[in-house]
C-alpha cells in the first residue's frame, strides 16, 4: 500500500482544462452532474474533433502537469466537496496515469467515469464506474484497431459499466457501428450524431451548425428504425444544444 501512495505521490497528469459542475452532455450518463478533467494530448488526429485544445501539440504550452493533490484540490472546489461523477476525457485520458486519481475519488464517495477511443488499454480500467468507448468511423479518417478496443474491454473486466459510444456522420459511420457493436454483443450502444463546425479552439463559442446536426440525428434515428436496431441508443450531444461549442461547459 505503502508503495502505491509514494508512486502516486510523485506522478504528474498533463492536465488541459478541469471544469463544472455542469451536465454531462454525452450517452450512458447524460443529464448528470459532473465535474470534467480534461487531459491534454491525444493518439489521435480525427478530422472532427472538437477538442483540438487538449489535441494538438501547438497546444501544449497550456496544459499542466498537475499532482494528484492539485487536481483533487480543484474538483472538491468545485463541486464545493458533494460527492458527484468526476468525468475523465481528453484528448485520450488513457495516456495519463490515472489509477490514483480513481482511487481518491473512491475514498471520497465520488465516481468515476472515463471517455476514451478504445486505442490504449490500463489495467486501471477496472478500477472506473464507467467505461466509455468510442471507436472512431470512417469519417474521422483515422484506422479502427480491433485487438486494441478488445483489450481495453479486457482490462475493465467486470469492474466498471462498459459501454459504446459511436459519432455518426454517414452512412458509412452507421455501418461501422453495427459492425463493432456485433463484435462485442454485450455492451450498450449509444449512437451520437456528429457536429461538424468544431470552433477554431482560440475561440470560446464560434457558431454551430445547428440544423445539420439536427437534420443528422433525424436521418441517425430512421436509419435505427429502419434496420430495427432496437437496442441502440441514439441521443444528441446535449451541451452542444445547450451551449454550442463553448468550451468548459
Ligand atoms: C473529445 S473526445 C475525448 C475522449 C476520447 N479521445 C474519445 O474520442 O473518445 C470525447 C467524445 O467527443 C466525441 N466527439 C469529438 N468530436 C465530436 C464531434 N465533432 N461531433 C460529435 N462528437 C464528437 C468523441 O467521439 C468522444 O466520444
Ligand atoms: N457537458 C459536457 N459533456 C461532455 N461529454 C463528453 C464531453 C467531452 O468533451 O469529452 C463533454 C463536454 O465537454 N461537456
Ligand atoms: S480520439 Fe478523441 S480527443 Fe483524440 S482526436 Fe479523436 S475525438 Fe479528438
Ligand atoms: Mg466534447
Amino acid at each position: 500500500m505503502g508503495g502505491v501512495s509514494s508512486v502516486s505521490a510523485t506522478e504528474t497528469i498533463r492536465v488541459s482544462e478541469i471544469f463544472g459542475p455542469t451536465i454531462q452532455g454525452e450517452g450512458v450518463l447524460i443529464g448528470q452532474p459532473t465535474v470534467f478533467v480534461r487531459t491534454g494530448g491525444c493518439d489521435y488526429r480525427c478530422s472532427w474533433c472538437d477538442s483540438l485544445h487538449a489535441v494538438e501539440s501547438r497546444f501544449r504550452d497550456s496544459w499542466i502537469a498537475m499532482s494528484l493533490d492539485d487536481i483533487w484540490g480543484q474538483i472538491e472546489a468545485l463541486s464545493g466537496g458533494r460527492p458527484l461523477t468526476l468525468s475523465l476525457s481528453g484528448g485520450n485520458p488513457a495516456i495519463q496515469p490515472l489509477g490514483s486519481l480513481i482511487e481518491r475519488a473512491h475514498q471520497h464517495g465520488y465516481r468515476a467515469a472515463l471517455e476514451t477511443q478504445g486505442s490504449i488499454a490500463r489495467d486501471w480500467f477496472s478500477d472506473l464506474d464507467v467505461l466509455v468507448l468510442s471507436p472512431k468511423p470512417p469519417s474521422s479518417g483515422m484506422e479502427f484497431n480491433g485487438d486494441a478496443l478488445l483489450d481495453c474491454v479486457r482490462s475493465a473486466g467486470g469492474g466498471p459499466e462498459t459501454v459504446l459510444k459511436f459519432v455518426i456522420f454517414d452512412e458509412a459511420d452507421y455501418q461501422f457501428a453495427t459492425q463493432v457493436a456485433q463484435l462485442l454483443p454485450k455492451l450498450p450502444v449509444f449512437l451520437q450524431p456528429g457536429n461538424h463546425t468544431p470552433p477554431p479552439p482560440e475561440e470560446s463559442d464560434a457558431a454551430i451548425d445547428m440544423s445539420g446536426i439536427l437534420d443528422r440525428m433525424h436521418w441517425l434515428v430512421e436509419r435505427v428504425m429502419q434496420d430495427r436496431w432496437f437496442e441502440a441508443k441514439i441521443l444528441p450531444q446535449l451541451h452542444v444544444l445547450l451551449w454550442g461549442n463553448l468550451r468548459g461547459v
